[in-house]
Formats: C-alpha cells, structure tokens, sequence
C-alpha cells in the first residue's frame, strides 16, 4: 500500500548520533523521492526506548566546529521530517525524551505504547539546556500555549495516560497492538487523496518551518555559543554522570 516502516536502531538507546542523524536523513529523502511511498510509519527496534534524543556526547567536550556541524544535521534532519509530503505516523514503543519527542511530534499522527514505565516530552531544561525556540515551536502547535509553558520549564515527561490527556499523543494502546494500530491509522490517512492533504498540511506548518529557515546560521551561531559555555558544560556533565550513576 505503499508504506514504509523505519525503525531506528542506534543502540543501546537510539541516541541521534551524527552518523544516525545524517543516515536517517538520507533514508527519508531517498522514501520522499520514491513516489510509490505515500506514508511511513516511524518505531524503534530497541526495546523499551522509542529514542533517547539527541545525543549528548556529541554536545559535550567537542569543539565549536563539531557543535556546529551537528546542530546542521538536527536541523535537516528537523526541516526535512516537520514538512515531509508522505504521512508519517510514529509508532512510540519506548522512552521518548527531548529529541525522541521532537521525531514523534513532526508525525502526522502518534500512537504510544501504553506502559508507564515509558515517558515521552521535551525535558530539556532537566539537564539545564534549553529547548531551541522552534522545538518550542512546534510543542506549542501541538498541546497549546500554556501547556507547553508549563511542560518546557518543569521539562515533564509525560507517561502515556497524561500524554494523552495533554495532547502530546493522540492515541495510547495496549502494548502489543501499537504496530497494528499504527497500520490501521495509516490505511485511514491514506484514503485522503494526496494533493489536498500535502497542501493541508503545507498551510499548517509552513510559517513554522520557515521561521527556521530564514535564521539557520544565526540558530547554529546561538547554539554553537551556548552549548560551548563553561557552565552549560559542566551541566551536561553531571547529567551524564547521573545517568551513570542510576546504573548503581
Ligand atoms: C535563550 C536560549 C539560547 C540558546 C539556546 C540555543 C540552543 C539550544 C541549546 C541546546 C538544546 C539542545 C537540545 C537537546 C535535545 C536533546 O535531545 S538532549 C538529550 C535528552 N535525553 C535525555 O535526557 C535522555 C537521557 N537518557 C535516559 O533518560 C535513559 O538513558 C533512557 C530512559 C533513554 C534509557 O534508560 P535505560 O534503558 O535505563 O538506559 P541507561 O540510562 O542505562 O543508558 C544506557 C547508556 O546510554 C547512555 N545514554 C542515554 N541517553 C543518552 C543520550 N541522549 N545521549 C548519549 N548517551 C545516552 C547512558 O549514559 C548509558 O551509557 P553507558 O552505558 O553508561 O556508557
């Protein structure tokens, strides 16, 4: 029916490395060229974790050239999901922080898992970073003003029941049934013929995504200097060092 499951694998826990960034990248323009493929329906192959977001050892003790570099991949990786013409459903299987919901939230439509143990939002103030303005963006565009508000300075992750409730998925299900779920919702999205749908959903998101583009250098410039920062720095590390620690 002209769908394409990715599965991300990046293990152990599908952080977007550089390499993973641009390989995902690169699979996603070759399916939007491949004009048999109307939808793809985007999971993960690592149990229990959808993604762990971006990846922070490529934020942290690198050098300015390396942070700009890979926060140009973030953002074609971004640019290219957020106004893909295909349907994208994401099929949320696992743990989605930060850039884990950021993937989830440039689909179509989201269907998460329904475990507790699995939390899904942009926590980003967490590890004392901050939200870059179109993840916000697009947070905003998806459960509102003051929701967003309140979930990007307290950095909520969500489970899968409050998710729902706020709007940051649009379905939860039983665990086993998230794949057939997500075909399901695919077959009724394609009934829609293309051409409205594109332009649909072009009107939609197209002053978001172009709020990007026109100050892509200046965000990789900001970027750049804020995660260079001493004290930036030295939250990363003791994020990861906690990380470390809850291993015991
Ligand atoms: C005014 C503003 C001005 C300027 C702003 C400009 C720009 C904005 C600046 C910055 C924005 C940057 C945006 C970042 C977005 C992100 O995505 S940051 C990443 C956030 N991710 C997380 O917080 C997730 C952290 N991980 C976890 O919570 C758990 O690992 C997880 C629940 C995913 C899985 O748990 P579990 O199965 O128990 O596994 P472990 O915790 O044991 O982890 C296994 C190993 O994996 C390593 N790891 C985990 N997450 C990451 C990661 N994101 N990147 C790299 N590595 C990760 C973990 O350390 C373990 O490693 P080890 O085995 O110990 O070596």
């Amino acid at each position: 029916m002209g769908v394409a499951v990715m599965k991300l694998r990046n293990p152990p826990v599908n952080s977007l490395s550089l390499e993973c960034l641009t390989e995902f990248t690169i699979s996603l323009e070759k399916l939007e060229n491949d004009k048999s493929i109307r939808g793809v329906i985007l999971t993960s192959e690592c149990p229990g974790i959808f993604s762990a977001g971006l990846d922070l050892l490529e934020m942290y003790g690198r050098n300015p050239a390396h942070y700009a570099e890979y926060w140009k991949n973030v953002q074609e990786l971004w640019l290219r999901l957020y106004t893909s013409n295909m349907i994208l459903v994401s099929a949320i299987n696992g743990a989605s922080p930060a850039g884990g919901c950021l993937l989830a939230l440039c689909c179509d439509y989201r269907v998460m898992a329904d475990n507790p143990k699995y939390t899904i939002g942009l926590n980003e103030s967490l590890l004392g970073i901050v939200a870059p303005f179109w993840f916000k963006d697009m947070y905003v565009n998806t459960i509102g003003h003051r929701e967003a508000e309140r979930a990007l300075q307290l950095g909520t992750l969500f489970s899968p029941a409050e998710a729902l409730k706020v709007g940051v998925v649009d379905e939860v299900v039983p665990e086993d049934q998230v794949h057939s779920k997500a075909r399901s919702v695919m077959t009724k999205w394609l009934a829609i013929p293309d051409h409205s749908r594109q332009l649909t959903k072009n009107m939609m998101r197209k002053a978001t995504a172009d709020n990007l583009i026109k100050q892509r250098e200046a965000d990789i410039q900001n970027f750049t200097s804020f995660i260079s920062k001493d004290s930036i720095q030295k939250s990363l590390h003791m994020y990861l060092e906690k990380l470390k620690q809850k291993k015991g």
